[in-house]
């Protein structure tokens, strides 16, 4: 607990006189006592008296800001923080991790596993226990330190991703060897760039910890350094020894930094409102300064719904191509996003996802797990049906089609898990570009997906008849990118399409109750592509719209996934299938 003696509070004045610096107020550090409290509440009270905030002005003297006070609403208290009890508790959680680590660093019996002393993985409780001493020590600087240094930290932020982003493109880290360091004047060399301009960059990363500088014995101890090793962030971006990392790297870059820093363009011209199909036609220079239109309408007429401007595609030099169409144009970017892809399918969306069992819960039927074991079952109804027809031709109709089902991380992993499933039956649709893609792995070799049809399909238009009355629609990863818009009109495309027993299956993110700002950043960066992290409440509201039912909504808090399933309205697609009824 905190030691009374230490409880202070901090007036702007005090501040100015400790710190020399101007407009902050220090955070109370402590959990006030009465006397404190009572301290403060008198300050406002003569603050309401006279009804006009005040601040503290560069000079350091206190202003009156009468046109704040009218407007403003009283903020409600922030919560208490007591900086003994975080210190207390983060020197208890360092301790726990030091005897971890002290465990895992001695010899261990020797055994015929142990024999080539490989280091032992971080167990999850070791990796939850890092997490929570990195987030006490973020939670602890965030509140002792000066706001100004705390604002000042942002910009540095924005300096060191440009930094590291640079040199990931160039394939810099690439050049640094895992073990000891390279000269600046060999990196340099290696990248084809300037001695001088490297040495700037990676200067920048030295300061923040992401590469270690250092100056050769004999060079003395004065100066920039003149070589650079890894730290153990920056291995990560190797994208020879860590393409999967790395390509999340560039794609965060791609998908975010882009589009933000255009923020203020796009608003201007699109107007405040969150990123939505639009019939207004405004005249903008694409990245060959060719005057274009942001206005394309369908065929049919009214409002294209396959279009949405974005800040990403701003970002990226095409405002009138639509995020997907701009990936198309950039098949290096494209290539990295698949596989940045490939590796959050092994996270919570990926994997077992659905097949062998989701982890996560159902939000009215607790023991109702999801799974898609009952489509071993259909597989076999469906055989049967083959043989007693004794023609495939005349059933087509197939089991699985994967919707925007990218190169077929889900699909691989269903038919492995489910051995009932005949490839020959399932369909993975995507852009063309894609699909082309897939066929070029399948015929190289990739025998994960051999034997599935492959199909390029827009989701914005009407399913072809091969792909009508499947027995699942997936639709992972995809209505995540749109606004309500067009995300119920994709599904309103698969309702046409379902017979009446067939279901639609999405799996996305989700936007948590009580959001981490991790969770926040995957909404903004959705914002750029034209998109939305949604709650519960928002999957049902799209399904609604959609003319779908909602038979079952699972989510995972931890991975911040959910499994929303649906069927036709009016139709029951659990009727036949052996699961335990529709909830709704
Ligand atoms: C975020 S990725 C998800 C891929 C896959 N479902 C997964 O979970 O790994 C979205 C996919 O939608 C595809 N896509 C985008 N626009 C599309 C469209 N109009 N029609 C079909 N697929 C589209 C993209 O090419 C991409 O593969």
């Amino acid at each position: 607990m905190a030691d009374p003696k230490f409880n202070v509070s901090v007036s702007t004045l005090e501040i100015d006189h400790m710190n020399n610096s101007v407009d902050m107020e220090l955070p109370s550090l402590f959990v006030p006592t009465p006397a404190t409290e009572s301290e403060n509440e008198s300050s406002s009270e003569s603050q309401h008296e006279s009804g006009h905030a005040k601040t503290m002005r560069n000079d350091g003297e206190l202003e009156t800001d009468k046109a704040a006070t009218s407007a403003a609403t009283p903020a409600p208290s922030a919560p208490a923080f007591d900086l003994v009890e975080a210190a207390e508790a983060l020197l208890a959680d360092a301790k726990k991790l030091k005897a971890t680590i002290d465990i895992k660093l001695t010899p261990r019996p020797s055994s015929p596993e142990s024999a080539n002393h490989a280091p032992l993985p971080p167990s999850p409780e070791e990796i939850a226990l890092r997490q929570r001493i990195a987030n006490l020590g973020k939670k602890i600087a965030f509140e002792t330190a000066p706001p100004m240094d705390s604002l000042k930290s942002d910009w540095v932020t924005i300096a060191d991703v440009a930094a590291w982003n640079i040199f990931l493109h160039w394939r810099a880290f690439d050049h640094i060897p895992l073990t000891g360091s390279i000269s600046i004047a060999d990196l340099a060399r290696a990248i084809d760039a300037d001695e001088s301009l490297v040495s700037r960059i990676a200067c920048m990363l030295i300061s923040t910890g992401k590469l270690i500088g250092s100056r050769l014995s004999g060079e003395g101890e004065q100066g920039p350094p003149t070589h650079v090793s890894h730290s153990h962030i920056s291995r990560l971006l190797r994208t020879n020894t860590s393409p999967a990392t790395a390509a999340l790297a560039i794609v965060s870059f791609g998908n975010g930094m882009k589009g933000f820093a255009k923020w203020p363009e796009y608003f201007s011209t699109y107007d405040r409102q969150e990123p939505h199909p639009t019939d207004k036609e405004i005249l903008v220079h694409d990245s060959n300064s060719i005057v274009v239109t942001t206005k394309r309408r369908c065929v049919q007429g009214g409002i294209n719904k396959s279009y949405t401007p974005t800040p990403f595609s701003l970002g990226w030099g095409h405002p009138a191509l639509a995020p997907w169409e701009v990936k198309a144009r950039y098949p290096e970017y494209a290539r990295h996003f698949e596989m940045a892809m490939g590796a959050k399918s092994k996270g919570a969306l990926g994997g077992d996802l659905g097949v062998g069992g989701y982890r996560g819960i159902n939000s009215k039927y607790p023991a109702r797990k999801f799974t898609l074991e009952w489509l071993a079952e259909a597989a076999m109804q469906k055989l049967e049906l083959y043989d007693f027809l004794g023609d495939v031709k005349k059933y087509s109709k197939p089991l699985v089609v994967d919707v925007g089902g990218g190169l077929g991380h889900f699909l691989a992993n269903l038919l492995a898990k489910i051995p009932e499933v005949n490839p020959e039956h399932c369909i993975l649709q995507d852009r063309p570009e894609v699909i082309a893609q897939v066929a070029k792995n399948i015929e190289g070799g990739d025998e994960k997906l051999k034997g599935v049809r492959t199909m390029a399909h827009d989701f914005f238009q009407p399913q072809p008849e091969e792909a009508k009355g499947a027995a699942v629609y997936v639709v992972r990863r995809v209505l995540l990118d749109y606004c309500d818009e067009q995300a119920v009109w994709i599904l309103k495309q698969l309702r046409c399409a379902l017979g009446n027993f067939g279901r639609i299956v999405i799996m996305e993110g989700v936007l948590l109750d009580k959001p981490t700002p991790e969770n926040r950043l995957v909404d903004m960066v959705m914002m750029n592509l034209g998109g939305k992290l949604r709650n519960e409440e928002g999957y049902r509201k799209l399904c609604k719209e959609a003319g779908l039912t909602v038979t079952g909504y699972w989510v995972d808090v931890e991975g911040a996934s959910c499994v929303v399933e649906c069927v036709k309205d009016g139709t029951d697609g659990s009727e036949k299938d052996g699961t335990d009824g529709s909830e709704e």
